[in-house]
């Protein structure tokens, strides 16, 4: 299982930034910011790694707020099956730059674009944007994209 990490960077005022993918799978979708991780790196390093890539942000790795972890299944590519590692992040230096991979936008948490974003993320984003932390696993259809199915629970510990 793939090991992947997914950070949502929250501003003073609330308001969520999120990165328009511009390439490959997921192209156009909106979504948090992360990656593969690296060998020897640890999810939260990972993290910190992929924000500066992606958005140009630089955050301590212990300013990240753990939030829960997703498995997500592929039913036609098991070898894509990941887990991700996902974390808030509310303080930071720099400015939100477009990257080559991603444009970066702040929304509202009531103007979030679900309707560009992945299927399954209007279900549990909500909750961690409530202070709920959550464990969970998205099955998608063999398309790739439509869930198959979705468990998500609140993750107490
Ligand atoms: N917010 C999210 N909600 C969701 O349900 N699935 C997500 C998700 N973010 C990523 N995924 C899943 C679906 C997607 O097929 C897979 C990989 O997504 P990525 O955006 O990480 O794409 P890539 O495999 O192109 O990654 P990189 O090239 O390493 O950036 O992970």
């Amino acid at each position: 299982m793939r090991p992947t990490t997914l950070c949502f960077p929250v501003a003073a005022d609330g308001r969520l930034l999120l990165g328009c993918k511009k390439r490959g799978f997921g192209n156009g979708k909106w979504n948090g910011f992360g990656g593969k991780l690296e060998p020897g790196e640890s999810f939260r390093e990972c993290a910190v790694r992929e924000l500066y890539e992606e958005v140009s942000l630089l955050a301590e790795p212990e300013a990240l707020e753990y939030m829960g972890f997703l498995d997500f299944h592929f039913t036609a590519a098991p070898a894509a099956d990941h887990i991700t590692y996902i974390y808030f992040v509310k303080t930071w230096t720099g400015n939100a730059t477009e990257s080559e991979e991603m444009e970066p936008r702040f929304f509202a948490v009531d103007q979030l674009p679900y309707d560009r974003m992945w299927q399954s993320d209007r279900v549990w984003l909500p909750r961690l944007i409530k202070g709920e932390r959550i464990k969970g696993r998205v099955i998608f259809a063999p398309d790739g994209e439509t869930v198959q199915s979705l468990e998500i629970k609140e993750d107490r510990q």
